[in-house]
């Protein structure tokens, strides 16, 4: 069982399926090329390798459900290319069974042999998916009374949409005997060392252009004492710095008017005032007629890219001291390779730091190469972006409730 909060959620260990129908959960939702709908990114896909191997070799017939885009999205597509890569990173069968719940893909589950492997297409074409719903109102829905009688067991190995309360995820666990698959138990089992009191000094590296995310992050970091310090860059340093009276010109505040979030500047002043242990850097890198300059942060004249390297350096020390390290969102712009140094450093910095390291979102990730399954015994690299977010955040998340629900009200029955 891993127990994060009031909540505990059984693992594979704890159900050990052997030689059983089991349906898992996966999230294996990629960014697409609009251009030509291919996938841009597999990371998420490698990510549920081992959940889905080891439920093959114990002699499971395995039932993958995911999501990809929203419906009118770009990236709204199936999930036959999903499956392909799939097969490749497995190097097993994958059959793609185009059909979600109808009499084709329950026939298909019927007839499966023992250690087999389908993809049902995308869940988003099923409309009950995108109601947000209480699992008890998703455990009846057409999808869950259609699929359920097919399978002995539910795996939810989705972090990365677990703050969704989708029939998918919410339904199944309260009629199947439901575990939480390896990367949630990664995923959940390492963002819960946050909060354990032990290993502080424990400091937050937050940049990143999701202003209003981060602020709502730092609110409850704060509230609920998780932060000794809170290192800031990219736009949540530029909004705290005005926040805390400096003269950032004329175009950087266009710039935070133009994202909408000067707005939240009373937010972040009342934060710093309540004590917050936010630092913001002491100088930027900033880009002027095309040119790049580095300016203390009280005399910039430019727009802001980056953090300068006064500004590394400092943070960089507070990071050799840290038992907890977590990372989201860059310092600046990285698309611009001018302006990626800052964060290669401090994330390098993290990794040879000995605190524990957590690494999330999609551009931290980029830094490392785009490789979800580089975590060990030092260092987290979480699927999740808004999950893993909220997760930190210390709001509920909804998929890991389901599982809670179905450890007392299934697996005692
Ligand atoms: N100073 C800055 N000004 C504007 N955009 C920034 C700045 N620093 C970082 N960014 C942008 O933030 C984006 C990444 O932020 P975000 O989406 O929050 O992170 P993630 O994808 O890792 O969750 C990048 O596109 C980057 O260009
Ligand atoms: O990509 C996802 O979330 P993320 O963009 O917060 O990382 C998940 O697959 C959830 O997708 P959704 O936000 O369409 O529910």
């Amino acid at each position: 069982m891993i127990k994060v909060n009031e909540l505990n959620i059984p693992t594979l260990d704890d159900l050990n399926f052997t030689n059983s129908k089991v349906m898992v959960r996966v999230d294996i939702n990629s960014p697409v090329d609009v251009k030509n709908g291919k996938l841009l990114d597999d990371s998420r896909i490698r990510a549920h390798v081992d959940t889905i191997r080891e439920l093959v070799n114990k002699g499971n017939s395995v039932v993958l459900i995911s999501h990809q885009g929203r419906p009118g999205d770009n990236d709204f597509t199936d999930l036959s290319e999903h499956s392909r890569l799939l097969q490749k990173y497995l190097d097993l069968e994958v059959e793609f069974v185009d059909d979600v719940m109808g009499p084709y893909a329950r026939e298909r589950i019927k007839n499966m042999k023992s250690g087999s492997v389908i993809l049902l297409d995308n869940i988003r074409f099923v409309s009950e998916e995108l109601i947000e719903a209480s699992p008890l109102q998703h455990s009846r829905s057409f999808l869950v009374k259609r699929l359920s009688p097919l399978f002995q067991g539910y795996v939810n190995d989705a972090f990365a949409t677990s703050h969704r309360s989708q029939a998918s995820l919410v339904g199944f666990p309260l009629v199947l005997r439901s575990s939480a698959g390896r990367v949630m138990e990664r995923e959940v089992s390492a963002l819960a060392k946050v909060f354990n009191e032990e290993d502080s000094p424990k400091i937050f590296i937050m940049g990143g252009g999701k202003v209003l995310d981060s602020l709502r992050i730092i609110e409850n970091l704060v509230k609920r004492r998780l932060a000794d310090r809170i290192l800031t860059g990219g736009l949540i340093a530029e909004l705290f710095a005005v926040a805390k009276g400096l003269d950032l010109g004329k175009e950087n505040l266009q710039v935070l008017e133009k994202v909408g979030v000067l707005g939240l500047v009373t937010r972040a002043r009342k934060l710093l005032l309540s004590g917050a242990p936010v630092e913001i850097p002491v100088d930027f890198k900033v880009e002027r007629e095309g040119k790049v300059y580095e300016e203390p942060a009280n005399k910039v004249n430019g727009v802001i890219k980056d953090i300068g390297s006064a500004t590394v350096g400092i943070y960089s020390s507070f990071i050799r001291d840290a038992k907890t390290i977590v990372m989201r969102g860059p310092m600046g712009i990285i698309e611009d390779e001018r302006f990626r140094e800052s964060s290669k450093i401090l994330l390098r910095n993290s990794m040879e730091s000995p605190g524990y390291l957590i690494i999330g979102g999609g551009h931290m990730i980029s830094l490392l190469g785009g490789d979800v399954n580089v975590s060990s015994s030092k260092m987290h690299v979480s699927t999740g972006g808004g999950a893993l977010l909220l997760f930190l955040a210390g709001e509920k998340l909804p998929a890991l409730e389901a599982l809670d629900i179905s450890a007392r009200e299934v697996l005692k029955k």
